[in-house]
């Protein structure tokens, strides 16, 4: 069937056009594509709308009236027979279909043949009828669709929800990792449309959906426009921010790069890990605490760009920062700042802007319209890359020149880095600028944030460190380089890790936005409808901590659970229910070579030193855990740091500790 200003009539398969358009303009605002503001509402003409799909139209008067009102339903289903007649009168006036109740039961209303046959569950008439929409007006039928509902609705109190969004600014600065998403996802058992600014966005932590999006229907997922959109003026098209075709093209062009044999060479971790230790036991043996955030940052940074590049910040080489707040022992502060603080700054400045942007959603341009936030740090970024980058070029162009056997002689090369891999496939500057910051962000943050997160539970939970520590005493003994062959005996290292990246992914919340209309398995019913173009943020943090996935110890710190019998219980029925490196097509490419970097770094630190704790002194105020935590049960209730997530994750203020040198080791 479909929908002409004369009324219903059958197509011709679907492929035919409506000759009709039309905009109906009643109650408060319009919604831009989404079959969940239909409830006692207006259905416009398929033909008015991006994508050729119906624009709907909401009765949002009815949500301004008091609940005791007649027709103003329980929380913002505002259906009623009141609202189904408002509806009714409308579908004549504008000669639309509308949907709503009537006499308490759920219909679709035609201005022509008048009401369909009843039916109990209005949420199925609403996908029913926006399916005939897409049908006639896409000439696509999807059977399985029928019968799928739309998932429940976070509603708020002012227009847009802006209050919502107010609440979750609000959490990431000042509240606990998750806090409000976390209760949201509980209340609405894994999955609800956070609808804020009229902008359909699904949240979930259920398994089944993150399985389908990242693996079972990867192809109708992706990062998407506006994803791109707002990392582009610092990622470009590289690998980590690009779909289809482009991405194809960068990943198959980086992904040999990641081979085993070039990850296990540890020399250059070894390097950097070295001094990292040196100027730890330096700042130890002075009295102060360290940051061992800001450390590791550095380590990360210099290790990464040596790995990449062949070229290092040497962010390491500068002078590590003292605590500064006014309550902190008084110590001398490093006057000036050099090349490599700048570039490492610049590189955080620039992320945090792409994360503000993130948060405020589809509106960050109207922030950004006297300033791009990201333009100043990346002049200091893509000042010390343009260089390397140049040379780069320039050494394969002379390669070009030379005889084959010279050229292979280089690329053959041990100590090849992933630039002079990729200058084999493209001297294109700005695919190379874009690819080689892509890894650097993908890559930095993350493992240096998982280290952090590990160094915190180290210090809190002795027991766990020391068994560690015997650990890797046995295998590796105290002071000799680590192996990747070690890494597969030492079975309570991973653990730790994994417990890590579990309580604590580098990377809590992702996104990814649905191509076209689809739906999602629901464990608790009928599948939920998926409109096209819906952004769908799912966290693995949430879901790493669910008790029906992990068991009623989900929340506690625990390593034993990636070997005991917990394995055999909850990881390999159910393995998507542990996704730090996300899954599927787009899986982490360092993977390895992350858990290679982290090992190595914990094998060095428990050699060096043989205990170690927080020093809250050290810590600034207003970033140690506030003292009502203490009163929710979970991790909120016990942490004694402030995890917060950006992009990705961190201790806000940094994470300060002492630490005390073992015995047995001098060589540092
Ligand atoms: C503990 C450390 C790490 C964690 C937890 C981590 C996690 C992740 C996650 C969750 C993604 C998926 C992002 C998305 O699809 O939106 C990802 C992608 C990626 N990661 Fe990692 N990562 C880590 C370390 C690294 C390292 C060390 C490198 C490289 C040196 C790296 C390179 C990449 C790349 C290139 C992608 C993009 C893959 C694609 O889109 O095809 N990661 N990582």
């Amino acid at each position: 069937m479909v929908l002409t200003k004369a009324g219903l009539f059958p197509t011709n398969g679907g492929s035919e056009r409506p000759p009709f358009q039309f905009t109906v303009s009643h109650g408060i605002h319009k919604t831009r594509t989404s079959p969940m503001d239909l409830r006692g509402s207006l259905v416009e003409g398929p033909a008015a709308t991006r994508n050729q799909r119906p624009h709907l139209i909401r009765c949002d008067c009815i949500r301004w009236l008091p609940q005791s009102f007649p027709g103003r339903g329980e929380g913002d289903t505002i259906v009623s027979e009141m609202t189904g007649f408002c509806a009714w009168i409308s579908c004549h006036l504008t000669n639309t279909r509308a949907v709503g109740y009537l006499f308490g039961k759920a219909f679709a209303l035609s201005p022509q043949i008048g009401l369909d046959a009843p039916h109990t569950d209005l949420d199925e008439v609403i996908a029913q009828e926006y399916l005939k929409f897409s049908y006639t007006a896409n000439g696509r039928l999807h059977p399985p669709q029928w019968g799928a509902i739309v998932p429940p609705r976070l509603n708020g109190r002012w227009i847009g929800n802006y209050d919502r969004l107010l609440e979750l600014l609000n959490h990431f600065d000042n509240g606990y990792m998750g806090d409000g998403l976390t209760e949201w996802l509980d209340d609405f058992k894994g999955y609800f449309n956070l609808w804020i600014l009229w902008e359909n966005s699904y949240m979930t932590s259920d398994v089944n959906v993150v399985k389908t999006m990242l693996a079972t229907d990867f192809s109708n997922f992706e990062k998407g426009d506006a994803f791109q959109n707002f990392m582009h003026s610092v990622l470009g098209t590289g690998v980590f921010n690009s779909d289809g075709d482009m991405w194809k093209f960068h990943r198959s062009m980086t992904r040999p790069f990641f081979s085993r044999e070039r990850i296990s060479h540890f020399e250059l971790f070894d390097k950097h890990a070295d001094e990292a230790i040196k100027k730890m036991k330096n700042r130890f043996r002075a009295g102060y605490a360290l940051d061992f955030q800001d450390l590791i940052a550095r380590y990360t940074l210099d290790a990464a760009t040596e790995f990449l590049f062949g070229s290092c910040v040497h962010s390491l080489g500068s002078d590590l920062p003292y605590p500064s707040h006014p309550q902190a022992p008084v110590v001398p502060q490093p006057t000036t700042r050099s090349a490599s603080d700048e570039f490492a700054v610049a590189f955080l400045d620039a992320q945090e802007a792409l994360a503000i942007r993130g948060r405020i959603g589809w509106s960050w341009p109207w922030f950004e319209i006297f300033q791009n936030r990201t333009k100043k740090p990346m002049r200091v970024v893509d000042a010390y890359l343009e260089p390397i980058l140049k040379e780069a070029v320039r050494k394969a162009e002379a390669e070009k020149g030379s005889t084959h056997h010279e050229s292979k002689e280089s690329t053959d090369d041990e100590q090849e880095t992933l630039l002079d891999h990729l200058v084999k496939f493209t001297t294109d500057p700005v695919v190379l600028h874009d690819e080689t910051l892509n890894i650097l962000i993908a890559g930095r943050d993350t493992t240096a944030a998982s280290l952090t997160f590990a160094v915190y539970f180290l210090c809190v939970y002795p027991k766990v460190r020391e068994r560690l520590r015997k650990e890797i005493l046995e295998v590796v003994g105290p002071t000799r380089r680590p192996t990747p062959e070690d890494f597969r005996e030492m079975k309570y290292l991973r653990a730790v890790i994994n417990e890590t990246l579990r309580l604590y992914p580098a990377v809590p919340f992702n996104v990814r936005c649905a191509k076209q209309d689809t739906t999602f398995a629901n464990p608790n019913g009928k599948p939920f409808f998926v409109p096209a173009n819906t952004f769908v943020t799912y966290s693995v943090f949430v879901m790493h901590r669910r008790k029906d996935y992990w068991g009623p110890d989900a929340l506690e710190f625990d390593p034993d659970r990636f070997i005991d019998d917990r394995v055999a219980k909850y990881l390999i029925p159910n393995p998507f229910i542990f996704l730090p490196f996300n899954a599927g097509p787009r899986i982490c490419l360092g993977q390895q070579y992350a858990y290679n970097e982290m090992s190595f770094f914990l094998v060095r630190l428990l050699q060096n030193f043989s205990s170690m704790s927080l020093d809250i002194r050290s810590q600034p105020p207003e970033s140690r855990p506030p003292g009502h935590w203490k009163e929710f049960s979970g991790r909120k209730g016990i942490e004694e740091f402030n995890p917060k997530s950006h992009l990705t994750s961190y201790s806000m203020g940094g994470l300060w500790l002492k630490m005390d040198e073992a015995e047995s080791t001098d060589g540092a």
